[in-house]
């Protein structure tokens, strides 16, 4: 169904491929998995099917894509819409109309489908991504997982025969992530449709796959292959593979189920040991601002050497708290207290209410009753200049906090917001990423460099309290696992951390404590272990796979391991 041959891109100024030597088929109605380290050019693949690349991209591209016979670069990406729907990563760039039903109609009407087609359609695809009390709510109004939920239905109703998929479930919650891949598995089974998909959450979703594509590094080509062929030997791979590599199964198990089978010599082995915590060091009771001593991390020594701001009290505390956004109660009743040194994951399914809590934290939205106390200031009565060196937000969107031109331009102007020594904020993006260039355009920034920067600038204000939003969408294992010190160091010099995630993974190997939110209200709030291990949504695959003993990580079971082998 999809034919590269012999494909490479280059984009304009780039010093090398993007992509190289690319000559594989994807056959029709098989569901294929796309994957590699970020930067391989994953998504300039995708792209050449759907025509964005180098129609809208710029940039060379030599060889041929067909897509059930058509040539994407002869055929503009309007002249295959009716073969092809395309979700890309930033659904919020694509969407054309305002309300929910409107998007969901607007591809069948630009094909000129019958009235009552749509209508079907319409009513179909709200039933199946849970997405019926909001059809009529503006998209503007709604979660980010929300939002990507529309976008996914939005290529499903004009019944494209080719899907094209980068992320798609990025910022999905775990159970709306695994109906929207048992949805797109139906549509394979039923009807026959191809889809290509790439993603970097692999425990989310390489089961489900027919074949798997690695892209194993820069300007190599692609491999394809059986799903247990690939993951092999993949750079990239989900926790239920490290595990089953670890421990010596062959053939390798994919999915929880399978590794269960295979897990009983291991759960023996492991029975008696205590799992050693997966997380953090004991928290530090001092906040960062007062604390003494010589800072233990390269991080921290970074961070130390700006001027202290004023210290702050210690607790970040809500009381009672409620919330109302448009006629939505998005948090109700919400008590919940931060101590320094606290690495706390907020999850809850979208919708439910996490942004909101961050975006609340830091004082862009107001309480309708309660109250909300960071560093003994009340964040929407305060002054943003003031109330930087107190709590720090990365939004979801990393560029909501981008406004230069070039990296430098947006490093000066933290330094100046935060009354840093020019320099600092640069030096933390070094720390956080090698190689990020002073004259790129933050637009131009991969998705990790783009984080990388927005976690430098909120850094800069060194803020006691650092609030994160989702922050692994579109990171690799490797960049995931640099976030993870990094936040780890952050939170041995006595920062507060609250992470809004729906990476069950992340969690389990960063938060010593998870919180959980369901229609706006708290209802798990406990160390870690405890709240996860027994939740089908919200366990990591080694709690699943090893349950009932406590494990989370693979590391944490290597570690077990290590300690009982023979020296
Ligand atoms: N429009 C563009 N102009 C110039 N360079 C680009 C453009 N889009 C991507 N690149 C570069 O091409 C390379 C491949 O990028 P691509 O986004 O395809 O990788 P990816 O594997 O999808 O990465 P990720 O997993 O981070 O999404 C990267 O070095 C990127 O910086
Ligand atoms: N401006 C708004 N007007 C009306 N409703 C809103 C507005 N902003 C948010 N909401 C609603 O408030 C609820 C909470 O949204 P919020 O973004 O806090 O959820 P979330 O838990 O962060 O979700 P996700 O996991 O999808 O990011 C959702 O039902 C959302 O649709």
């Amino acid at each position: 169904m999809i034919r590269f041959e012999q494909v490479s891109v280059t984009y304009a100024d780039a010093p090398a491929p993007a992509l190289q030597a690319v000559d594989l088929t994807v056959p029709e109605g098989e569901l294929v998995l796309l994957v590699g380290p970020s930067g391989v050019g994953k998504s300039t693949l995708l792209g050449t099917v759907s025509g964005l690349v180098p129609h809208f991209t710029g940039g060379r591209l030599r060889g041929r894509v067909t897509v059930d016979g058509r040539d994407t670069r002869t055929h503009k990406p309007r002249e295959l819409a009716d073969v092809v729907g395309t979700v890309g990563q930033d659904p919020l760039a694509h969407f054309v109309t305002d309300t929910v039903e409107d998007e969901l109609a607007y591809g069948m009407e630009s094909l000129g489908l019958a009235s009552d087609v749509m209508r079907r359609r319409v009513e179909e695809t709200l039933d199946l991504l849970g997405l019926a009390e909001l059809r009529d709510r503006p998209i503007a109004t709604l979660s980010g997982g929300q939002q990507q939920r529309v976008a996914i239905g939005s290529v499903l109703t004009p019944h494209p025969k080719v899907l094209v998929l980068d992320e798609p479930t990025s910022a999905l919650d775990p159970a709306a992530a695994e109906e929207v891949l048992a949805v797109l598995q139906r549509l394979v089974h039923d009807l026959g449709t191809t889809v290509l998909l790439a993603e970097h959450r692999l425990e989310r979703v390489v089961h489900y796959a027919d074949q798997v594509i690695l892209i194993p590094g820069p300007g190599e080509a692609p491999v394809i292959g059986a799903p247990e062929r690939i993951m092999a030997r993949s750079p990239v791979h989900p926790p239920v593979v490290a595990l089953g590599r670890l421990a010596g199964w062959d053939p390798l198990p994919l999915s929880v189920r399978d590794a269960r089978r295979r897990a009983g010599a291991l759960r023996a082995q492991l029975a008696n040991t205590v799992p050693p915590l997966a997380s953090e060091p004991a928290p530090v009771p001092v906040p960062p601002t007062a604390r003494p001593g010589t800072p233990r991390t390269a991080l921290g020594r970074l961070l130390h050497r700006r001027p202290q701001p004023t210290p702050a009290t210690d607790v970040t505390a809500v009381t009672h708290l409620s919330v109302l956004r448009g006629r939505v109660e998005a948090l109700r009743g919400i008590d919940l207290t931060v101590t320094p040194g606290e690495t706390v994951a907020l999850m809850g399914r979208n919708g439910a209410g996490k942004s909101t809590l961050l975006a609340t934290l830091v004082g862009l939205v107001e309480p309708s009753s309660g109250s909300v106390s960071v560093g003994g200031r009340t964040p929407h009565r305060t002054r943003p200049r003031e109330l930087i060196r107190q709590v720090g937000l990365v939004p979801q969107e990393p560029r909501d906090l981008l406004y230069a031109d070039t990296v430098a331009a947006e490093c000066a102007a933290a330094d100046a917001d935060a009354g840093a020594p020019p320099g600092s904020c640069r030096a933390l993006v070094d720390e956080l990423l090698p190689h990020v260039p002073d004259a790129t355009h933050p637009r131009d920034l991969s998705e990790g460099q783009r984080l990388a920067l927005a976690l430098a600038i909120v850094l800069t204000g060194r803020p006691p309290l650092l609030l994160l939003d989702e922050p692994t969408r579109g990171l690799d294992y490797a960049a995931k696992a640099r976030l993870v010190d990094v936040l780890r160091a952050l939170a041995a010099e006595g920062h507060a951390i609250v992470l809004a995630t729906h990476d069950v993974e992340l969690a389990a190997e960063l938060a010593r404590r998870v919180v959980i939110l369901a229609d706006g209200e708290v209802v798990a709030d406990g160390p870690t272990p405890q709240v996860v291990v027994s939740s089908p949504a919200f366990a990591p695959q080694v709690a699943k796979i090893l349950a009932p003993q406590e494990w989370l990580t693979v590391s944490q079971v290597a570690r077990a391991m290590a300690a009982e082998a023979p020296a």
